[in-house]
């Protein structure tokens, strides 16, 4: 069998065409592979990684390889993977269908639970052993090892019957295979892993767990805190996307509109700044007073939901909350209102509430986009079923975006590879002047001249002319 598993090999071609488009939008891995073409830093290296198998990753996977890496990929979400991309990465940029020469990818959209799991075990199984460094989006490469490494260290995997959820379940049912038919893989395995590097929130937040407890295994690098990373990602990525789902599900325009964004942090901020540059009369909703000033300074209204749920068209969730829009609320929207979230994946608009409405009918327009009828006859139009609608709407973040995200992920990969010594067993952040590394990759393509400090300046500020240039504290 080929030590590969995607949708469909043919659509390659197609993979091909579009991540050289993305190469283009991706200067940060673009100018880290000629930075390193020569030194090959990651040689040596053998990468598993976990993480959306989308055009942009494909980049990423190939700016590994171009600086020495061995690479196996498998997806962190069942429906994320974009088919060609996956396709291009296994065939490669030489390679063909018929003979296949790229990177083990293990990811296709619309796995089953098992499937996934299935193809998180096969990225962190190698030819010959296993992987040296992990690179991990949600931490599921991560959990598995540590899951296989502790029953293996019991003698034995809990029944399935005690899971607490399915996704347990799967892991469990995985594990008891895979520990009978190789007793000490997982134990294997673990020794040789020298760290990960992780992507979001949510896996640093499993991370600093796992080190609380003393059961981390190896060191980590939190990629999501880097400051080049999650601006990027939640303000400017959502910015972009937004109104990228929007229009895409809906079309409607936005001008003249009243819109109101739940939440005003970094997402909120970018979501609020692209309606209003769409002529919407925005109005933010906010629990923290600090942010709510920041958002009446930023000239918007700042109301409570209740007061303004009867007269807005467009609403967004950006808080990171949960049930923050409830049925109660949709009840009282207008006509044909448009409901949607970007903040949390699927708990801050109530559409379990929804759904238990008396009388209540759900007509599907297109995917990802829904019309539920209310017993009185109105509709609102809710997307992505309460997900993020950025992703399901939409394509996620654009390249350029990605490409900071990924430098910093390429970065840290090149840390825990290159300087062991200087990260024992522990959660880390980037070094400040390796974040702002990432960000002067990112500067000619914008046409950004940077201003230089000189001498007597640099020691007036008290920093070095080269920089870290700010506090670890600071603000952006
Ligand atoms: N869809 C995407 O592509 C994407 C990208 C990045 C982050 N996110 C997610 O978006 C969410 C927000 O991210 P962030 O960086 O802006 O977080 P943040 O903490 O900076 O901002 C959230 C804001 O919501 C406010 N808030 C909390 N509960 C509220 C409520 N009930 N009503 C009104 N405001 C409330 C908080 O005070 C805070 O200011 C997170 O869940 C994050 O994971 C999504
Ligand atoms: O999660 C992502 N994507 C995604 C896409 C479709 C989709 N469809 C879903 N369903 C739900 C149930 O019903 C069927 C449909 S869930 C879902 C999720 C996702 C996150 C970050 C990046 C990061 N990223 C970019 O943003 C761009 N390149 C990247 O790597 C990608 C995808």
């Amino acid at each position: 069998n080929e030590d590969f598993k995607v949708a469909d090999l043919s659509l390659a071609e197609f993979g091909r065409k579009e991540i050289q488009l993305a190469e283009h939008e991706m200067p940060g891995l673009m100018s880290l592979r000629a930075e390193y073409a020569e030194s090959q830093p990651l040689a040596g290296a053998r990468i598993t990684g976990s993480l959306h198998m989308t055009v942009q990753t494909a980049v990423l996977i190939e700016t590994l390889t171009s600086l020495g890496a061995q690479v196996r990929w498998a997806s962190c979400n069942i429906f994320s993977t974009q088919d060609h991309a996956a396709a291009a990465v296994a065939v490669g940029p030489n390679g063909t269908p018929e003979k296949p020469a790229g990177v083990p990818v293990f990811a296709w959209k619309g796995e089953s639970l098992e499937e996934y799991w299935q193809c998180t075990e096969r990225a962190l199984t190698w030819p010959d052993g296993g992987p040296n460094l992990i690179l991990d989006d949600g931490g599921d490469a991560t959990l598995l090892v540590h899951k296989g490494l502790e029953f293996e260290k019991a003698g034995a995997v809990p029944a399935v019957e005690t899971a607490e959820s399915e996704e347990e379940a799967e892991i469990l049912k995985l594990l008891a295979a895979s520990v009978a038919a190789q007793p000490q893989k997982w134990t294997g395995i673990a020794a040789g892993i020298k760290g990960v590097t992780e992507e979001t929130t949510t896996g640093v937040h499993r991370l600093y767990q796992l080190a609380e407890r003393g059961e981390l295994l190896f060191p980590a690098i939190n990629v999501n805190d880097s400051v080049t990373k999650s601006k990027f990602d939640n303000k400017y990525g959502c910015r972009h996307s937004l109104i990228d789902g929007i229009n895409r599900a809906t079309d409607v325009l936005i001008g003249g509109k009243t819109a109101v964004i739940c939440g005003y942090g970094d997402v909120g901020k970018g979501c609020a700044e692209s309606l209003r540059g769409q002529g919407a009369r925005v109005i933010v909703t906010e629990i923290d007073p600090i942010n709510a000033l920041q958002a009446a300074m930023d000239g918007y209204q700042v109301a409570r939901l209740d007061d303004v749920v009867e007269q807005a068209d467009i609403f967004v969730t950006a808080t990171g909350n949960f049930h923050v829009i409830t049925a109660a609320h949709m009840a009282r929207m207008k006509h044909q209102a448009i409901v949607g979230n970007i903040g949390h994946f699927d708990n801050e608009i109530d559409m379990a509430g929804l759904m238990k409405i008396d009388g209540i009918s759900r007509n599907n327009i297109k995917p990802q986009v829904d019309v539920w009828e209310f017993p009185d006859g109105h509709t609102i139009i809710v997307l992505s079923e309460g997900r993020l609608l950025n992703l399901g709407n939409a394509t996620g973040h654009p390249s350029f975006v990605m490409s900071n995200s990924f430098a910093n992920q390429t970065i840290a990969q090149i840390e825990l590879h290159t300087k062991p010594a200087e990260y024992p067993i522990g959660v880390y952040r980037l070094p400040k002047v390796l974040d702002e590394k990432v960000a002067r990759l990112h500067l000619d393509a914008l046409g950004v001249k940077l201003t230089e400090l000189s001498e007597q300046q640099a020691s007036y500020l008290g920093v070095p002319v080269e920089g870290p240039y700010k506090a670890d504290h600071y603000r952006y």
